[in-house]
């Protein structure tokens, strides 16, 4: 059916609409990892000497992420490759990777790229990117309570978060893998309201169903 891509900056709720929405489609979620990432506290302790690495982690899982949602064609992704680079860039922008290591990532992304591009299936279906203001984003942040990620832990926390909002903006314009659509995070409370949740799933559905990937009368098989 539909292999569908979710993008959006740190809580965000990215995690939460995979779950929505690949129950709503009947179609299987790919998590980012997350709890189980051994890289990701360390970065958050010493970013400068970690950011590397973690990158490296993140790109393989959403290398391998990807290219097992496209061969199965019938998939939500938590974030996806398509936005790998937009980190990376924003933390060498702010020092955190010699050139070496900018070169080298490079190198490598467009290798997995390339790879991608000789698969039956290249790209997604759809991106559905989840807006939110830096107010929405750090209070989600406060909400899943990671311990290294709340500004009480690191005050540059808050000058990294909104400038790694500033940074989605180009990328979602230049985003061209596959038509997107953009979900008003600030506005639809999708967690805690019912009303809000059903919204963003008929605006979903109604986009796939423009573009011809679902039935005029498709109806979901889980209401909930
Ligand atoms: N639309 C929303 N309205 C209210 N709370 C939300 C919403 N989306 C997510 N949350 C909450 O915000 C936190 C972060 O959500 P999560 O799905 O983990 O975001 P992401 O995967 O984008 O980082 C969680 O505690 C989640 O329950
Ligand atoms: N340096 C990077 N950090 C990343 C990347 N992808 C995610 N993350 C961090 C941000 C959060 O602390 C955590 C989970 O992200 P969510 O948006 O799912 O909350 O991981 C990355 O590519 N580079």
């Amino acid at each position: 059916m539909t292999v569908i891509v979710l993008s959006g900056p740190i809580g965000a709720g990215k995690s939460s609409l995979t779950g929505i929405l690949s129950k709503y489609l009947g179609t299987n979620p790919f998590y980012e990892s997350v709890d189980d990432n051994p890289v990701l506290p360390l970065f958050y302790e010493n970013p400068k000497k970690y950011a590397f690495l973690l990158q490296v982690y993140f790109l393989n899982t959403r290398f391998r992420s990807i290219k097992s949602a496209l061969t199965d064609d019938n998939n939500v992704l938590d974030r996806s490759i398509y936005e790998d680079a937009l980190f990376f860039q924003m933390n060498a922008d702010i020092g955190r990777a010699t050139p070496e290591e900018v070169d080298t990532y490079y190198e490598l992304l467009h290798n997995m790229m390339s790879e991608l591009d000789r698969m039956p299936k290249k790209n997604p279906d759809l991106l559905v990117h989840i807006d939110v203001s830096y107010d929405t984003m750090l209070k989600r942040i406060q909400k899943r309570g990671r311990n290294y990620e709340q500004l009480s832990y690191d005050p540059t926390l808050e000058d990294y978060y909104k400038r790694l909002l500033r940074y989605y903006k180009p990328w979602y314009e230049k985003y061209d893998y596959s038509p997107k659509m953009t979900i008003d995070g600030d506005k639809l409370d999708f967690m805690a309201s019912e009303e809000d949740r059903q919204e963003v799933l008929n605006q979903i559905v109604a986009k796939l169903k423009e573009m011809g990937k679902l039935e005029d009368d498709w109806k979901p098989n889980l209401v909930k």
